[in-house]
């Protein structure tokens, strides 16, 4: 379908096996989301983690909400249109010794050939533009999968 063609938002549907050393092992290892806004839906066991400040903070447990979705705002995208003004967050999945989990996002991202960059009123004279433009389609394609790889 043409209204779809070169978008690149997608759902991943995550499932973390109970693991018997949790102390040793991470269900996604520490990451920023890139694109622009993630919806997260996440079972009651628990496991998301962000970090508080910006590196080497205490790692801060999501608490499961029951019927709640998480709004991940902080995303890389985010914070270069607002020129750092909103900085994108790092977060990690813990796993669980005994139960299985489940979580589902929903990522939404600008289409491939859309060029990211702070916006001008954010990035002026006064306030200069923090990061340079870049092409989302390439960014994405080149590093999307290397991230969840890396857990
Ligand atoms: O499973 C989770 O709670 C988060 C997964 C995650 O970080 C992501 O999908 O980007
Ligand atoms: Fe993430």
């Amino acid at each position: 379908m043409s209204s779809f063609k070169d978008q690149t938002s997608f759902i991943r549907l995550n499932h973390y096996p109970p693991c018997p050393i949790p102390h040793l092992a991470l269900g996604v290892g520490r990451h920023k989301d890139a694109g622009g806004l993630t919806i997260l839906a996440q079972d009651d066991i628990g496991g998301l983690e962000v970090q508080e400040g910006k590196t080497d903070g205490e790692w801060i447990r999501v608490k499961p909400t029951p019927d709640a979705y998480i709004i991940k705002c902080w995303k890389d995208t985010i914070q270069v249109w607002s020129n750092d003004e909103y900085e994108s967050v790092e977060h990690r999945v813990v796993v669980n010794p005994e139960r299985k989990r489940f979580s589902n996002s929903i990522l939404l991202q600008s289409i491939a050939l859309y060029l990211i960059e702070p916006w001008r009123s954010w990035a002026n004279e006064k306030n200069p533009a923090k990061s340079k433009a870049y092409n989302w389609g390439m960014l994405f394609y080149s590093s999307e999968e290397q991230q969840f790889q890396e857990a």
